[in-house]
């Protein structure tokens, strides 16, 4: 390590985001090409760098620096060039000039304690002086505290983050209380704050350290899928992370219970402990499902059953009793619920409760949580489905710095009924955005298979409405989907039973291929993904064959997965640009999954001059286009939107030749292979091989060992939720219900 001394002359390139620095920096004997972070680079500014040479392959040698220091000038014409490069507002060269001429090495001095003094220099007046002496007060501080961040690992952009949030307390309030780190900073953890905490001589029992654990271990809980957590389990947990015992945490947590950060209740006559916004959403998505469920429906101007004998006749489809009364229901109630496996009449009866609805010339709207599962309603039911989002018009608000829905309680839809498909893929939090647009007198039908996996967020929000027993629902449990028309949805069923599938048959559109090591899985999941079934079925080896995986990690999980089947499927070739990024390499032609929820990314349609912004968590696309000069990616998706990632984005990109059964909830591919070996047991369950059996329209191939498939499907523990929406429910649905004096909602499916 050395360290070098001087004014920057040039900045090349700036990354607000991360900080990265490429400058050209002049000390008193040599010219540098500088690289490294800095909270902020503005040519002029005199740095003191710690770091060492390298040589890049393109651009020689170069200073690489892992430490930055300002240092203010000194000289004469250090001092003017400093002031005269815009750091300083209100002087330019004219100006940096004249000052320097008057006071000499003096004038940063003056500048500091004596500003008044500024004007002296012709052309300076009081306000001016004002504005220079402040200007300058808050570069130093930004300096001081840039300086005092680096030394704890904080990011260029997070100190920037931090002193635009506190100015120049940021120092002093993270020094009382490192764990704001975690509040303040996007990305920055618990355990990281813990270790500053500690450098920083921050006690471990500390109020601040404890409150922040007992945030730490809810939040975890919550990105596991629960709501709540037993005040026990938690306390018990925390307690270990911090190294304290029980009582220290549950002290503290009561503490925090008073100044409302957390929720203390009783679900089940056990004391929980809730992150107060998850509280918040179910208290308020139970209030809004018991508004709907009583609110004034208009009546449809048509006879029901009338309507639904036209529509059997139209489509020479007689429907059983049970789908009538289920059609019934939807028309009748405020809220229904459908819920049934593969084939047994959904869509069936989104299409006959739809030509009820609009022969009485109600407005209807239908979405679903995906835009793949929007897509598919769209062309199965021929009518038009956006994605809940776009029902709920998301927008981003630069103010708030969040997505926001435009349709609310203030402004809620405009619609008689609202059909939501595939309605186990709702989180809570989406739930509550939902309801709360959605005014009593609007019907709501909810329609899903509450089997599969629950959703990604937090919330067990479509079986808890189930169970409540509180909601009108219909259970479609028939198969209407013949056998020797599909395996598949026979054996989803058996499987969803806890019974073993058939194998093999003639003619059959469900496989089982047995191979015992994970390599000889991986190489005849290439073969069948490249050559077998493209051969055999003319289907297209990438845009109709998904490959599945339970995991991300080892031989069959989708991250070497994806490397195997990119290198087959579209290897390097002299024609097809490259990104490395991380351990793999992005390629023009490769299928990919956007992998979180961006609502301000842009999109194009090129031909008919479209624009709009937000790309999903989930959406599928291909690689048109990699431009390594300008450092940006463009995706297609849909075969039509056109998407381009700055280089700096590709975090939000996975390849997407595997994908995880949890990433394709919602969508259906004409061909599904998946691997079955030994995944750990929360991963092996029933209900990830339903939902990844589902998954497949015209053909499932298995690959792997037949008794693991046996024990996957012996696995019915589905992953333990912490959800309170069931209990509450119910409680407010009978409090309701003898509170009005209105009948019993319950509607029993042995009715039927
Ligand atoms: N009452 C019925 N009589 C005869 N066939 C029916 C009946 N109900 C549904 N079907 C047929 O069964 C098949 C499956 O129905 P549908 O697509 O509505 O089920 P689904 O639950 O939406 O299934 P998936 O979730 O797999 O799409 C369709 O071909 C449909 O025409």
């Amino acid at each position: 390590m050395e360290t070098k001394k001087g004014v920057l002359t040039e900045i090349i390139f700036h990354n607000d985001e991360n900080g990265y620095t490429i400058a050209d920096m002049e000390t008193d004997d040599e010219l540098l090409t500088v690289v490294g972070n800095l909270s902020s680079a503005a040519k002029g500014t005199c740095l003191e760098l710690t770091g060492t040479f390298k040589n890049h392959p393109r651009y020689g040698e170069q200073f690489v620096f892992t430490e930055a220091r300002e240092v203010l000038p000194t000289t004469r014409a250090g001092i003017e060039g400093f002031l005269a490069s815009g750091i300083i507002k209100g002087i330019g060269s004219k100006t940096a000039g004249a000052i320097v001429a008057k006071f000499g090495e003096e004038t940063l001095q003056i500048i500091e304690k004596q500003p008044e003094r500024l004007c002296e220099v012709p052309g300076i007046g009081s306000k001016k002086a004002d504005v220079i002496a402040a200007s300058f007060a808050e570069h130093r501080e930004f300096a001081d505290v840039s300086l005092f961040f680096q030394g704890y690992g904080v990011s260029a952009a997070q100190t920037l983050r931090l002193y635009k949030g506190y100015g120049k307390d940021a120092v002093s309030l993270i020094q009382e209380n490192p764990y704001r780190l975690v509040d303040e900073l996007y990305g920055f953890g618990f355990r990281r704050a813990d270790d500053v905490a500690a450098r920083m001589g921050v006690a471990s029992d500390s109020p601040f350290r404890i409150q922040s654990g007992i945030r730490y271990g809810l939040m975890s809980y919550v990105s596991d899928g629960s709501t709540f957590v037993p005040q026990e389990v938690l306390c018990e947990k925390v307690a270990q992370i911090l190294e304290l015992t029980r009582e220290q945490v549950k002290d503290e947590l009561v503490n925090m219970a008073f100044t409302g950060d957390v929720q203390l209740d009783t679900i089940r006559d056990e004391p929980v402990v809730y992150l107060y916004s998850y509280y918040l959403a179910e208290q308020k998505v139970c209030r809004n499902l018991v508004a709907i469920a009583h609110g004034d429906l208009k009546a449809p101007a048509v006879d029901i059953k009338k309507s639904i004998e036209m529509t059997e006749t139209a489509t020479g489809l007689r429907l059983s009793e049970k789908q009538k009364s289920a059609v019934l229901r939807a028309v009748t109630s405020g809220i229904s619920v459908i819920t049934g496996g593969p084939g047994t009449g959904k869509t069936t009866i989104i299409n006959t409760i739809i030509n009820v609805f609009e022969e009485s010339g109600f407005n209807v709207a239908i979405a679903a949580p995906t835009g793949r599962a929007a897509k598919r309603i769209t062309e199965t039911s021929g009518h038009y489905a956006s994605t809940i989002h776009r029902l709920l018009e998301y927008y981003y608000s630069e103010g708030m710095d969040e997505m926001q829905f435009g349709k609310n309680a203030e402004d809620p839809l405009d619609y008689d009924v609202v059909i939501i498909d595939e309605a186990s893929m709702i989180d809570l939090l989406l739930m509550q955005s939902l309801t709360e647009a959605i005014r009593p007198g609007t019907r709501l039908i909810l329609v899903g298979d509450s089997d599969q996996l629950p959703s990604v967020g937090a919330g067990n929000v479509l079986t808890d409405i189930i169970e409540s027993g509180m909601i009108q629902t219909s259970r479609l449990t028939e198969i209407y989907r013949q056998a020797e028309e599909s395996m598949i949805v026979v054996n989803a069923h058996r499987i969803n039973h806890g019974e073993y599938p058939t194998l093999n048959g003639k003619d059959t559109d469900f496989f089982f291929m047995e191979r015992s090591s994970e390599k000889e899985m991986q190489r005849l999941i290439t073969e069948l993904v490249t050559r077998r079934l493209p051969a055999y079925y003319g289907v297209d080896p990438v845009g109709e064959i998904q490959v599945l995986s339970p995991t991300k990690k080892g031989l069959v999980g989708t991250v070497e997965l994806n490397s195997v089947l990119q290198e087959a499927c579209n290897p390097a070739s002299p024609d097809a640009a490259e990104k490395k990024f991380g351990d793999h390499v992005f390629r023009a032609g490769d299928k990919v999954m956007q992998i979180r929820n961006n609502y301000q990314m842009e999109w194009k349609i090129p031909g008919v001059a479209q624009s709009g912004q937000g790309v999903f968590n989930g959406d599928v696309g291909f690689i048109q286009a990699i431009d390594n000069e300008y450092g940006s990616l463009t995706v297609l998706y849909d075969d039509e939107r056109f998407v381009q990632y700055d280089f700096s984005q590709l975090d939000e990109l996975e390849l997407a030749y595997a994908v995880t059964v949890h990433k394709s909830q919602g969508s259906e591919f004409p061909v599904v292979i998946m691997p079955v070996s030994w995944f750990p047991p929360m991963l092996a369950t029933r209900n990830l091989l339903y939902t990844a059996v589902t998954r497949g329209k015209r053909i499932v191939v298995l690959v792997g060992s037949e008794n693991r498939m046996c024990a996957m499907i012996d696995n019915d523990r589905i992953r333990l939720r912490y959800s309170g929406l069931q209990d509450r429910l119910g409680r407010m649905m009978e409090f309701e219900e003898t509170d009005t004096g209105k009948e019993e909602l319950v509607w029993d499916d042995r009715d039927v």
